[in-house]
């Protein structure tokens, strides 16, 4: 008998470490509610997450079996249900960030302690963390490298699906705890359906179409062509391997434009992989500047400035319109996260930190090594970052992803009723014509160009160059 630990891959289907648990015997699948981990999360992702151990439960059961729900500290828990069962090893599909490492470390020292055998099995990624290198042995801090490299090597298949024989005629009556029941307030968004049928049903509806176009509309917020997995990939909903099999066979269907289309998509999973390989490396760089400086960046200290950012009343209609779909979707669509984030950094001169903190609160996808990846690109202080003279431009920015300002208009109703031209000119409109389109929507904070100027001599200053 072994016990599985289900962490970020609450599922079934291609687990690579409930199949290692497998090879030794009935597996008895179980979930711990860790305080010290619950710590970081926000309500948008404990709910779905709640979500996802319900839909969980219920794929143990039809198989005759059950997840075991517990909560404490894993350290104890694990040991005495190893006792408990007769289980003689433990399970668990490998993490990449230092807090997550130090965790199973200190669960590893207890379970050794319990002369308990225990295995973790790289399983959220394709590659494993560390394992793409320069030819010097180093992790890769430019992308275009790192992704030719990820995209030649071989990957494995989906692991074969588990019988009931597999798993530990077992049973938990107690019921999941509730958001409350957890400390959490309900999520101020709608947070979307949890589970690998809801996973797979985006996944399928994906690749039977929007796939193709993936690389002309993934840039236009309101095409929603993408593929809305992030939380389901950060939760393992659904295996990496079943996603990438399916896309591989979406491109194996196509050639020219459509091909191009579908490897412009995995380039995206490659990019997710890039990040936890930066992560497992450079494990500070949640907390510093994946850059170094010679002196420390000087970021402006301006509380009703960040305030405005979160409430989506900056003025910019583009970032506005981003920072609200984060409150009501707990989602923010790609380009926009990019530009809510360079405004913060770049026009509002904020530490990335705090966008960092905001997106981690209300994100459902946050993923330490994605989130944390995308806000040092966006601050210019990351890998292959873009340079710290390219500021975005948020009113080009609109205008060019959203053209006819339909995006806009669905996060914004104070905009609702007013052309794109005059969206998209906002911060030129005189007072008096702004007062009368949108009487109830701000004038932009700060002035872009003066702005950029000061982020330009911020970063000059902090390069020893001004
Ligand atoms: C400031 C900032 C913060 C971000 N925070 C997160 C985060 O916390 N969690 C997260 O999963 N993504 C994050 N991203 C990356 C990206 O915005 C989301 O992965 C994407 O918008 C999710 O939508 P989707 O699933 O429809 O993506 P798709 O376009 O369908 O992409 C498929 C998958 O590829 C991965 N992916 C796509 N783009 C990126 C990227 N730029 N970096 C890393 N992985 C990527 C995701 O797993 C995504 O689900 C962030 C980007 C920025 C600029």
């Amino acid at each position: 008998m072994r016990l599985h630990w289900h962490r970020r891959d609450l599922r079934v289907a291609d687990n690579a470490g409930l199949a290692a648990a497998a090879e030794g015997g009935p597996v008895v699948p179980v979930f711990v509610f860790d305080r010290g981990v619950l710590a970081h999360a926000g309500p948008p992702r404990v709910a779905f997450m709640l979500d996802a151990l319900d839909s969980l439960r219920e794929r143990y059961r039809e198989h005759g079996s059950d997840l075991l729900v517990r909560r404490g500290d894993p350290r104890e828990v694990l040991p005495d249900l190893a006792a408990e069962f007769g289980a003689d090893a433990v399970t668990w599909g490998k993490e990449v960030s230092g807090l997550g490492r130090e965790r199973d470390a200190a669960v590893r020292r207890a379970l050794d302690d319990a002369d308990v055998a225990r295995r973790s099995v790289q399983d959220a990624l394709l590659h494993d963390p560390g394992s793409i290198r320069t030819n010097q042995g180093e992790v890769y801090s430019v992308f275009t490298y790192f992704w030719k490299k990820w995209r030649d090597r071989p990957k494995e298949d989906p692991v074969a699906p588990l019988t009931s024989d597999d798993l530990a005629d077992v049973a938990d009556d107690e019921p999941l705890p509730s958001l409350g029941d957890l400390g959490f307030e309900e999520p101020e968004a709608t947070v979307p359906p949890a589970g690998t049928s809801a996973a797979r049903e985006l996944l399928a509806a994906f690749c039977a179409d929007d796939i193709y176009d993936y690389d002309d509309r993934r840039d236009y917020p309101a095409d929603e062509c993408t593929s809305r997995l992030s939380a389901h990939l950060k939760f393992g909903t659904i295996g990496i391997r079943e996603v990438y099999d399916a896309v591989a066979e979406a491109k194996s269907a196509v050639a020219g434009t459509d091909y191009d289309a579908a490897e412009e998509f995995e380039s995206q999973l490659a990019w997710r992989e890039f990040y936890s390989h930066v992560l497992w490396d450079r494990p500070n760089v949640v907390t510093e500047n994946f850059k170094d400086y010679e002196r420390p960046i000087e970021w402006n200290r301006d509380p009703d400035a960040l305030q405005a950012w979160k409430d989506g009343e900056t003025g910019y209609p583009i970032v506005d319109a981003g920072m609200r779909q984060l409150r009501a979707e707990a989602f923010v669509h790609n380009r926009v996260r990019m530009i809510a984030a360079s405004f913060l950094t770049k026009d509002l001169l904020v530490d990335w930190r705090e966008g960092y903190d905001w997106y981690r609160e209300k994100l459902v996808d946050h993923d330490t090594a994605n989130d944390v990846g995308g806000w040092q690109w966006a601050a210019s202080t990351g890998t292959d970052a873009q340079p710290y003279f390219r500021v975005f431009n948020p009113m080009t920015q609109g205008e060019r992803y959203d053209p006819s300002g339909e995006y806009i208009r669905e996060h914004v109703p104070e905009l609702r009723d007013i052309p794109a031209d005059a969206i998209h000119e906002w911060d030129e409109l005189d007072r008096g014509l702004r007062e009368m389109l949108a009487p109830d929507y701000p004038a932009p904070i700060v002035d872009h160009s003066e702005r950029r100027e000061r982020a330009i001599e911020m970063f000059e200053r902090a390069r020893g160059d001004g």
